[in-house]
């Protein structure tokens, strides 16, 4: 299973730089995992705090690449174009749009907090942020509200059969969106509804359609242009605001990632993507030390030039995925004499049993048990497992 990040926001705010920022890494040929031809999908990396050290080894990746103890695993990030007001009309870029949104697991949301673009994209000063922020969840909270109904429809002439309980169409028709009925149920029982949308008013279903909106498109907020004053003003008066508690808003840089990037392959700087600092290695003139040295500032005091943080927030901690290691009965090394080859993305709350079927699609009935190979004790096939454990698989094969 890979992720799809899908990066999203109205135009000018940085979206195109961000990508390029993310996507671009200097990695051994062939450490790609996703050969791509279409431009709006890149390959970007989440950092995960290697496991081999632990075990006295260095470990030989096979996708993705390690630096300093830190393991870049891939995942796809994708540039989501055509966000402009009425895109879930299917206005302009929307429904290309739409089907883009449906496929990404997480969503980042690139806002320009310096204020210089208006809603359509187009220069201005002093424009607010939060706008952008309400603009996109309303865009979407639409959206789903148009799905919603169309499942409400559904219920009531009985498509699928008149004796269907009302969780059961609706979760049917928002099938792209992955709820199930169960979580629909939830959703709807937790807004103090009844299972009747008879009974439900207007306002109801946009709370409803935003409910499950914010369920199934988990979203972070990567405040872009933050090496500007106006972005860092606007960033200090949001985040103190408590009505923006619910979002996670990383400061970001894209200028400075790709700046840096940019540095570190032409060997002038020593730089690790997300790194709070750098090394100056090689020649630079007067100009470049001066430029260097602003983004210094700024990474030093914001942790980062915000571009790894912020997909590391929107993988790990919106949707919550836990990064988990094969191990095998020599701890991390492989019968080839690889150390922690792989790297996996899992779901939240994976269990021991949905590794075993990640790792071998045909195993039937075959799972025997696995190990925590860091403490090599035995772990059953309904244990949930942690970010960043070791686990070797025993089949009965
Ligand atoms: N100061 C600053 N400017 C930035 C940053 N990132 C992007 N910009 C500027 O913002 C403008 C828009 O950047 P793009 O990356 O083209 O934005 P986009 O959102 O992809 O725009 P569209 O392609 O029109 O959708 C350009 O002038 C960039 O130089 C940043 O981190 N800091």
């Amino acid at each position: 299973m890979s992720y799809k990040i899908g990066l999203v926001g109205k135009p000018s705010v940085g979206k195109s730089s961000f990508f390029n920022a993310a996507t671009m890494n200097d990695v051994p040929e062939g450490a790609y995992p996703f050969t791509t031809i279409d431009p709006s999908v890149g390959e970007a990396y989440v950092r995960v705090e290697c496991a081999a050290p632990e075990f006295g080894e260095t470990c030989t990746p096979e996708t993705g690449f390690c630096e300093g103890g830190t393991r870049f695993v891939p995942t796809k990030l994708v540039d989501v174009a055509g966000l402009i007001p009425g895109a879930h009309e299917g206005k302009g870029l929307g429904n290309q749009f739409l089907t883009d949104l449906n496929e990404a697991d997480v969503l980042v949301h690139v806002v320009d907090f310096s204020g210089t673009t208006d809603v359509e994209g187009e220069a201005t000063e002093g424009h607010d942020p939060r706008e952008d922020i309400a603009f996109l969840e309303d865009e979407l909270d639409q959206w789903y509200l148009g799905v919603l109904e169309k499942g409400i429809e559904r219920y009531r002439t009985g498509y699928h059969g008149a004796d269907k309980d009302v969780e059961v169409s609706l979760a049917e028709q928002m099938d792209a969106f992955g709820i199930t009925k169960d979580e629909v149920k939830q959703v709807v029982l937790a807004q103090g509804l009844d299972l009747d949308p008879d009974t439900w008013t207007e306002p109801d279903r946009l709370e409803l359609a935003r409910e499950i909106r914010k369920r199934t498109k988990p979203m972070v907020v990567a405040a872009n242009k933050m090496d500007t004053p106006e972005a860092q003003a606007n960033f200090a008066e949001i985040t103190a605001d408590p009505d923006y508690d619910h979002l996670t808003v990383v400061p970001v840089s894209a200028h400075a990632e790709k700046a840096l990037k940019k540095a570190d392959e032409a060997g002038v700087v020593d730089y690790t993507p997300g790194a709070s600092d750098f090394e100056v290695v090689g020649d630079v003139s007067m100009e470049q030390k001066t430029g260097l040295e602003r983004i210094r500032d700024f990474v030093t005091e914001y942790e980062g030039t915000g571009v790894q943080r912020a997909l590391e927030a929107a993988l790990f901690g919106e949707l919550g995925a836990v990064a988990v290691f094969p191990g095998s009965s020599k701890g991390v090394v492989t019968d080839e004499g690889k150390v922690l080859r792989d790297c996996f993305l899992l779901p939240p709350n994976s269990t021991t049993e949905d590794f075993a079927y990640f790792l071998h699609t045909d195993i039937g009935d075959g799972l025997l048990h696995g190990i925590d190979c860091r403490s090599k004790r035995q772990i059953g096939a309904d244990h949930e497992l942690d970010h960043r454990d070791v686990v070797e698989i025993l089949t009965t094969n």
